[in-house]
């Protein structure tokens, strides 16, 4: 029997429909969210994405302002625009879409936006209120995936939880988020030794790890809930995840499929973010 598909595109809708009724509740009190997003080069993927981002925002009713640089802007120049954006009363939400040009140090521009308007969750204070438990901005593709398990049903408490990869924005807060809702949690990676006797354990299985079609059938558990997080392309350049999907269909009991898994929830969870941030600035 095939596995269940957990619907991103479904689920990303219900909770964008949700979001859009309070971007509506937002405009009745003159307040419209606003997300500014950067873009710094030319990488094809990230124009993309940056386009599908600001295409959802309208979608919503929600402003959005493209900052687009080019390539050789300076780091300097990079950080003097945020700033800029940082003071700015009708932008809620920032966003320097990654990966950045290799002469600017990601890092420093990242610790550098007002962590009320961290909506991507990704800097320093931010990781660290969610280390804690803390109330703040989630990581929006973890939290997609949260979002994704609480849909579907799919139980957390006292299962086992394996993670393939750990970036800072996907592996790292992953194992955390599913730490706070009482899973055990093992990280794995591209170099642990004897891969499969690790994922073979997993209740929830997710693969974050950056190669296309890297979990096979030796890597799963019957019965386990399979997330693929990763957006690669395979050798015919079409578009896949880090689980080869054909070979894990029908041993995993659930699993997402690429596209249309995890990848609409990141922006989905992008706009939750930034009319959270939005409805932060009334209640200040
Ligand atoms: N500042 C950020 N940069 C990057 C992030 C991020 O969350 N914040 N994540 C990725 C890219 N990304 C969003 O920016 C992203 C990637 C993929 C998708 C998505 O919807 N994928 C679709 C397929 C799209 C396609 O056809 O290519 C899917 O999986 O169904 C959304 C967002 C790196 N940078």
């Amino acid at each position: 029997m095939s596995s269940a598909i957990i619907n991103g595109k479904e689920i990303g809708q219900e909770i964008r429909n949700a979001v859009a009724e309070r971007v509506i509740r937002l405009k009745e009190r003159g307040l419209t969210p606003g997300l500014a997003v950067v873009l710094v080069g030319d990488n094809q993927a990230s124009a993309t994405y940056v386009r599908n981002k600001q295409k959802s925002c309208e979608a919503i009713g929600m402003f959005s302002e493209l900052i687009k640089l080019p390539e050789e802007t300076t780091q300097e120049e990079l950080l003097a625009q945020i700033e800029l954006l940082n003071q700015r009363e009708d932008i809620h939400g920032i966003l320097v879409q990654l990966p950045l040009p290799k002469h600017i140090d990601e890092d420093t521009v990242i610790a550098t936006i007002a962590v009320e308007k961290d909506v991507d969750g990704f800097s320093p204070v931010s990781v660290g209120k969610m280390m804690l438990g803390q109330e703040t901005f989630l990581p929006c593709t973890p939290f997609g995936v949260m979002k994704l398990l609480e849909y579907s049903g799919i139980e957390i408490a006292g299962k086992h939880a394996v993670i393939v990869g750990r970036s800072h924005i996907v592996g790292k807060p992953m194992g955390q988020l599913l730490l706070q809702k009482d899973a055990t949690v093992t990280y794995t990676h591209s170099k642990t030794p004897d891969l499969p006797s690790f994922t073979k354990q997993a209740d929830i299985l997710i693969a974050a790890v950056g190669r296309a079609n890297f979990i096979t059938k030796e890597h799963v558990k019957e019965g386990a809930v399979v997330i693929d997080v990763g957006i690669n392309r395979d050798d015919n350049n079409k578009l896949c995840g880090d689980v080869n999907f054909a070979e894990v269909d029908g041993i995993a009991s659930h699993i997402t499929p690429v596209p249309g898994g995890v990848g609409p929830m990141t922006i989905t969870m992008l706009l939750f973010n930034t009319v959270q941030a939005a409805e932060n600035t009334l209640a200040k």
